[in-house]
């Protein structure tokens, strides 16, 4: 196994960042702007990646600051209904609100995100939020980097990181980056350094790793830079053309599998699920990148980023009958 993990503890992975809602066209093939009718999901990256992974069959949880109103608890009760432990979300009695994210589907190819995430709670998570003993709890503790992007948030996410570590609770850093909540480009060139280089296993676009380097890198020189420090596994995903995992002695490569495509977005959180399922359950590097693709190629071809996330079985099944690009 390429991550020596903790045993024996109630949990498997706790995610920390935003719980928020997707307003998913529903009469899609069309701009945003003359989009009509939108399914409501549960959403927000770490959210659909906690999901994801106790889809799988992991023991899940997260820590999250949700509105005090039929948002936050629309959020809340999903996440229990599917078996997420919600005892570390935190409610937010200061009238900050739980984002939106709305989705434009104008095509299988052509699909953007519209946030609505102006004093959303989430961001306001403090460090006094975030309990010592939850976080013994878990083997894996998985930061979305949107934490990062404001205070308290960005504290918050920064002590959990030392708290989990000084456990021994692996920390997880998915770079995450949505442009629409950082102040300027350095920024997350700044907090994302920091973070990447405290963290067990990194996990970006080959994109978001550019945001953070700050302009047009190479995976080979991101990966070694990081793993000269705590990282053990880098990965590095390039949409419909695979992704590659580094480590200090081998580079795995994975293959997309081909996919009948509804919309792009919620690949990135399937694979994070997949991947860390695999890892949890002491799977080789190759098959854990395997895992990751396979529910990454499920979930475009569904409408949601979280009710969307696949069972085992169907992972399975999906890979015995399909082939990579
Ligand atoms: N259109 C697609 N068809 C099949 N698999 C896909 C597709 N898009 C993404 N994937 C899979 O999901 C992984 C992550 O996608 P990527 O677009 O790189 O991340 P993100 O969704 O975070 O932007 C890819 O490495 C690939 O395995
Ligand atoms: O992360 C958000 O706030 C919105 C998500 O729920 C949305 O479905 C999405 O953008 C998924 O992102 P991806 O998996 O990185 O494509």
């Amino acid at each position: 196994m390429m991550l020596s993990l903790e045993g024996d503890r109630p949990l498997d992975l706790v995610t920390l960042g935003r719980a928020c809602i997707d307003l998913n066209a529903y009469d899609y093939n069309q701009p945003l702007e003359r989009t009509k009718t939108f399914v409501k999901y549960v959403g927000g990256s770490p959210a659909n990646i906690a999901i994801g992974a106790r889809r799988l069959g992991l023991r899940t949880g997260m820590i999250a600051k949700v509105s005090d109103d039929a948002m936050g608890r629309f959020v809340v009760n999903f996440l229990k209904e599917v078996g997420v432990d919600t005892s570390g979300i935190v409610v937010d009695h200061d009238g900050h609100k739980t984002g939106l994210a709305f989705t434009e589907i104008k095509s299988p190819t052509e699909c953007s995100i519209l946030l609505y995430r102006d004093e959303v709670a989430d961001l306001y998570l403090s460090p006094g939020e975030i309990h010592e003993d939850y976080l013994r709890k878990s083997k894996i503790l998985l930061i979305s980097g949107t934490a990062l992007s404001r205070s308290p948030s960005r504290e918050a996410a920064f002590y959990a990181a030392e708290v989990a570590r000084k456990h021994g609770t692996r920390i997880v850093f998915e770079l995450d980056y949505r442009a629409y909540t950082w102040k300027s480009k350095y920024e997350p060139m700044v907090y994302y350094t920091l973070m990447a280089r405290l963290a067990d296993v990194v996990i970006g676009t080959r994109d978001e790793y550019d945001v953070m380097e700050g302009g047009r890198g190479q995976d080979e020189v991101t990966a070694s830079q990081l793993l000269a420090y705590a990282p053990s596994i880098v990965v590095i995903k390039h949409g419909v053309d695979g992704s590659v995992a580094y480590t200090k002695d081998a580079v795995v490569r994975a293959q997309a599998f081909h996919a009948k495509v509804l919309k792009t977005f919620g690949a990135g959180d399937a694979y994070a699920s997949g991947l860390l399922y695999g890892l949890i359950s002491g799977a080789t590097l190759e098959r854990a990148l395997a895992l990751a693709s396979a529910a990454a190629a499920i979930v475009v071809g569904r409408h949601s980023s979280s009710e969307a996330m696949p069972s085992l079985e169907e992972v399975e099944s999906f890979m015995n009958e399909s082939r990579e690009r």
